[in-house]
Formats: structure tokens, C-alpha cells, sequence
């Protein structure tokens, strides 16, 4: 069995890593464990999910937090910040604060059976989260209910020591652990304190051993283990091991020194089923999540709630980042329908100026224009930019720039899109304040996480076909595009080599997320702009 080494501080891919295919055809829809070969109705929910207005949504079981830091309401935030609907169902009441817990009263079964049947009965929940389940009967209830109702995952986070050293469940709830929870589990994410208590007791004190109680773990039923490492003695950076039944993968980020840690499990258990929820492949969702549980610990690392050791940590950072709520101009996705990219080189072919190009777009129904002038002189540039600036919004349509973030801010354009290789998008947004848009070009789900994280507006994903408008290019297809959109929580614009002959089918992938098609020689190197905006203005409508 090979191990798979992430970098999650500089997004090194150090290996190629087998891409495991989008959720609605990850192998536990088919997959038969040894321990659990019947189990959740799972076959029935990839028809249910079909329905494309279905709202992404997690249904969290977990005890409530009087402190706010994890449990119910650590879920609520994350959900919140994922974009994911969270429904909830209450199993125990903790008074609780930043200095542990001073009492637990613990719901009778019956009445968390009731919950269990109002929101599973009435709503469409596509992954069940699990937290506190405090007692026998209650994981009992919790089986027999999930085997009447059809979901895509079910997560569980065996919660049973708070990160203050109180047990929250006792020992009793082991045996309903072991017999049903979680051979009917899609990944359960144990700590190494849960770890070695699912295991009997064996301590656990190095990578070696996450490992090794990973896979024993695996044994009891779960299809996916996440040993998480963030109370690992001795250990600089925080590693997470996770297990998939065959493959070994060490997700590895650095320590955030902090007090602030109360409810990482629970965020990070709750960010994965919200990715899930949204359609990622399980290895995806476990990346996604171990990226926002570091982002959001170095953004909150020097905050203030509580005079106790373990505080809480703030779920909204890109909120805050983006400054959204107090944006003027808020962007609007929409805007990305149909997104004309300038060529100097193919005006140049065809004796025209920018500004002949862009009114052309514009006219032709363009929604939104991109400046991308890379050999022109900055004065000639910018003049240039001035003047299309004024066209687009005679028309009501913004005006990005290429890289140029002096050039957008000399003309206040609406914007600009930067690249991989360009001004990182957390400076541009620094640079360009609240109100301007930024678009990041991104090939990967983990690049869209950091697009998102960065405060950027939309990502523009591509190429999705080969075109020879940009050198060394790689093409990522429909389906690389599908799987971007799926992990992003910002809309996207395909990109690369689409015009008449394919748009539509961009459109009809009906990713989530997708909101348009971005253009370049379909438009620019063509004898009329205007008849070919128009026409691709009515295919992609
Ligand atoms: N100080 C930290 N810096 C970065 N990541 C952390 C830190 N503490 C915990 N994590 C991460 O938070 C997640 C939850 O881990 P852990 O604290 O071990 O679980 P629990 O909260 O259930 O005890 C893991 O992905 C872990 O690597
Ligand atoms: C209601 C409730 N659920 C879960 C946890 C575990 O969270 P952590 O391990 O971060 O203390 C908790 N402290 N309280
Ligand atoms: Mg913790």
C-alpha cells in the first residue's frame, strides 16, 4: 500500500494522485464492505440528486455547545460558510465554555428519534453528520432511522473527550460504535485519543501508529478513516492520516499556534459532509476541509472570546476578507454569462483598435469584457482601457483588466483577473479594496479553495478545450471543469478554446457553479464580432 504525501501549506502535488471520480459515482454507491453489505438506501438518492435545485444539504446529530465552539453550532457556521443548508438534531445540551464543560443533560432517544423523523421525513438530506451521540440508545435510534431514509454519505466524528480532557460520552456507546454505527459509515474521523478507544485502548504516538490505527479501524466497517493528528505530541505540523481501503495519505499542514482550537473536529467532520453534500469525491472533500480548518485557525489565531484555554475560532473569514457585507458594488455572478477576452494579436490580424473590438462585444450582448493586452505599451494600455471603460458602461457592462492591477486602478476599472503566475489575489485584494472584482484562473479544486479563501469573486476554469491562444496550456476537459465547479464555492467561467461548435455543450453540463462561457478567438478572430457575439449570446441564454 503506497502513502500519498500533501503539502497543504503550498499546495504541492508531490505525486500524481489517483483522481477519485465525483461524488454521485464514488464507489460506496456500489461498493459492498465486508462488514456492511446492506446498510443506508444510498442507491435511491443518486436519482433523488438528479434534481438540480436541490439545495445542498447536511443534516447534523451532535450535542449543542453553550459556548458556541463546536458541536450544533460549529456545524451551523461551517455549513454557513460552505454555503451548505444545515438542518439539525439535537442529542444532548452542554454547558460549556472556553474553560471545558460544567454539565451535560442528555436527550431521551425517543425525542431524538422525533427530530430524526421530522427533518429526515420532510426534507431532502443528502449527508447525515454525526457528533456527541451520548448514548446506546441513541446511536441505536440513529440506525434505524438512517436504514429507513436514502442519503449519499453518512460522516461520523466519534466524539467522546473534548479537547479540555471532559468525557462527553462514555464508554457504554462503544459497543453501538462497533456493531452498527460504523460498519454503515462512509468515513469516520477519529482524533487519537477516539482512535485508540475505537482500538481498545492502544495508544497512539507517532504517524506510524495513525497509520497503523487506520487501517485497523478501516476493519471495523467505515469505507474512509481520517485519523486526525491535532493533538499529536511533539509533532510541528498537524497531520492527518486518512485511509481510503487501499490508499494511505498524509495530509500535512503547519501548526497554527494558537489557543483557539476548540472545535476543529467538529468543523472539520462538518466541512467534509458539506463538500460531499455539494458532489466532491471523498478525498476532495477531506482536502477542502483540512485547508479551511488551517485557514480559518491562522485567521482567528489571535482572537479573544473567553478567558479559558481553549477558545473558539471565527468559521467567516473569507467574509471578513472580502469585506462583502459592506461591498458596494456587489459583483453579480450572472454577469459571467458570456465573458469576451481581448487578443492584441488577433486585432492586430484583423486592423482593429481595442476599443472597435469591445464596442462590437459589447453590442453583440457581451456581459462582461476582460482586457487582455500582454505586449501593449502601459500609457498606449491604459488610454486604451479608458476608453473601452466608458464603452462597457454606456452598455451597463463591467470591464476587467489582465494582471494589470496599476492599469486597473489608473482607469478604476471594475476589476481584474489574475493568474496563477500574476499578483496573488489576497494582495490584489488588498491593493484594489473591497468593491473591485477579481477573478482567479484556476485548473484545481484545491486552487478554487484558495481563489475563495483569498477573497476573490469568481474563478474562470479551463482550458477546457485546446486553443492556441495561450502557450503551454494544459487542457482539463468537461470533466476537469465539472470537478472544479463542484469544489468551488465561487461561480466559474469555463474557459479555453469554446465558441459556436461547443458552448452549448459547457452550458448543458449544468455543473453547479457554472455561470458562463469566457471567449477569445471565437469572438476576436472572426470578420464580424458583433454577428458571432450575438449568436453565441442566444446559444448559451
Ligand atoms: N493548531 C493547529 N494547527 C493546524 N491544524 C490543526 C491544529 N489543531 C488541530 N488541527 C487540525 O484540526 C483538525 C481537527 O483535529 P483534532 O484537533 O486532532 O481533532 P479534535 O478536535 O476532534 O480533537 C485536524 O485536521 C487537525 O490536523
Ligand atoms: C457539544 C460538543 N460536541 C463536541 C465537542 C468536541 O469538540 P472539541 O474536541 O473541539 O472540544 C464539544 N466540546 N462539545
Ligand atoms: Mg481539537
Amino acid at each position: 500500500m503506497a502513502t500519498q504525501l500533501l503539502c497543504m501549506c503550498c499546495g504541492a502535488q508531490p505525486q500524481p494522485q489517483p483522481q477519485a471520480a465525483p461524488f454521485m459515482r464514488f464507489p460506496f454507491w456500489n461498493s459492498v464492505h465486508p462488514k456492511n453489505p446492506t446498510s443506508v438506501v444510498r442507491v435511491q438518492a443518486e436519482a433523488a440528486d438528479m434534481n438540480m435545485n436541490s439545495i445542498p444539504h447536511v443534516l447534523s446529530v451532535a450535542g449543542s455547545d453553550s459556548g458556541g465552539g463546536a458541536g450544533i453550532q460549529a456545524d451551523l457556521k461551517t455549513c454557513a460558510a460552505r454555503r451548505v443548508y444545515c438542518s439539525t438534531v439535537i442529542t444532548a445540551v452542554t454547558a460549556q465554555n472556553t474553560a471545558g464543560v460544567q454539565g451535560l443533560n442528555i436527550l431521551p432517544e425517543d425525542f431524538v428519534a422525533d427530530q430524526l423523523h421530522s427533518v429526515l421525513s420532510d426534507m431532502h438530506v443528502h449527508v447525515v453528520k454525526t457528533g456527541m451521540l451520548p448514548s446506546l440508545n441513541i446511536v441505536k435510534v440513529l440506525c434505524q432511522t438512517l436504514r429507513k431514509f436514502p442519503i449519499k454519505a453518512l460522516v461520523v466524528d466519534p466524539v467522546m473527550i473534548s479537547t479540555s480532557g471532559d468525557v462527553l460520552v462514555g464508554p457504554s456507546v462503544l459497543a453501538g460504535f462497533l456493531e452498527e454505527l460504523l460498519p454503515m459509515t462512509d468515513i469516520v474521523t477519529p482524533n487519537i485519543k477516539e482512535a485508540s478507544v475505537l482500538l481498545g485502548g492502544v495508544p497512539l504516538k507517532s504517524v506510524s501508529d495513525m497509520r497503523t490505527a487506520a487501517k485497523l479501524i478501516h476493519d471495523l466497517g467505515p469505507r474512509n478513516v481520517l485519523v486526525k493528528g491535532g493533538d499529536l505530541p511533539n509533532s510541528l505540523d498537524a497531520i492527518d492520516v486518512f485511509f481510503d481501503g487501499e490508499e494511505f495519505y498524509e495530509l500535512c499542514s503547519p501548526r497554527v499556534n494558537t489557543r483557539n482550537s476548540h472545535g476543529t473536529g467538529c468543523t472539520l467532520a462538518s466541512c467534509i459532509a458539506a463538500e460531499l453534500a455539494k458532489g466532491s469525491s471523498m478525498l476532495s472533500a477531506v482536502k477542502t476541509a483540512k485547508h479551511f480548518i488551517e485557514a480559518a485557525l491562522d485567521y482567528s489565531r489571535d482572537m479573544t472570546i473567553g478567558n479559558g484555554a481553549q477558545g473558539p475560532f471565527d468559521h467567516f473569514l473569507a467574509l471578513n476578507i472580502n469585506q462583502s457585507s459592506c461591498r458596494l458594488n456587489r459583483f453579480n455572478p450572472n454577469d459571467l454569462l458570456l465573458y469576451a477576452v481581448t487578443d492584441s494579436a488577433m486585432n492586430r490580424k484583423w486592423g482593429r483598435s481595442i476599443a472597435e473590438a469591445v464596442k462590437a462585444a459589447v453590442e453583440g450582448g457581451a456581459t462582461i469584457v476582460q482586457l487582455r493586452e500582454k505586449d501593449a505599451e502601459t500609457r498606449d494600455f491604459l488610454e486604451a482601457a479608458k476608453v473601452c471603460l466608458e464603452i462597457c458602461h454606456s452598455y451597463g457592462v463591467p470591464l476587467l483588466i489582465n494582471d494589470r492591477i496599476d492599469v486597473a486602478l489608473a482607469c478604476d476599472a471594475d476589476g481584474v483577473h489574475v493568474g496563477q503566475s500574476d499578483m496573488p489575489a489576497r494582495l490584489a485584494r488588498t491593493l484594489l479594496g473591497p468593491e473591485k472584482i477579481i477573478g482567479v484562473s484556476c485548473k484545481t479544486p484545491e486552487q478554487a479553495h484558495q481563489a475563495w479563501i483569498d477573497g476573490a469573486d469568481y474563478i474562470g476554469c479551463g482550458g477546457v478545450y485546446p486553443t492556441n491562444t495561450k502557450a503551454n496550456n494544459r487542457t482539463i476537459g468537461l470533466e476537469g471543469l465539472k470537478e472544479v465547479c463542484l469544489a468551488s464555492t465561487l461561480p466559474v467561467v469555463a474557459i479555453g478554446g469554446i465558441g459556436l461548435s461547443n458552448a452549448r455543450e459547457v452550458m448543458k453540463l449544468g455543473a453547479p457553479n457554472l455561470n458562463g462561457v469566457a471567449v477569445v478567438s471565437a469572438l476576436f478572430d472572426r470578420e464580424c464580432i458583433l454577428t458571432e457575439t450575438r449568436n453565441l449570446h442566444a446559444l448559451v441564454s
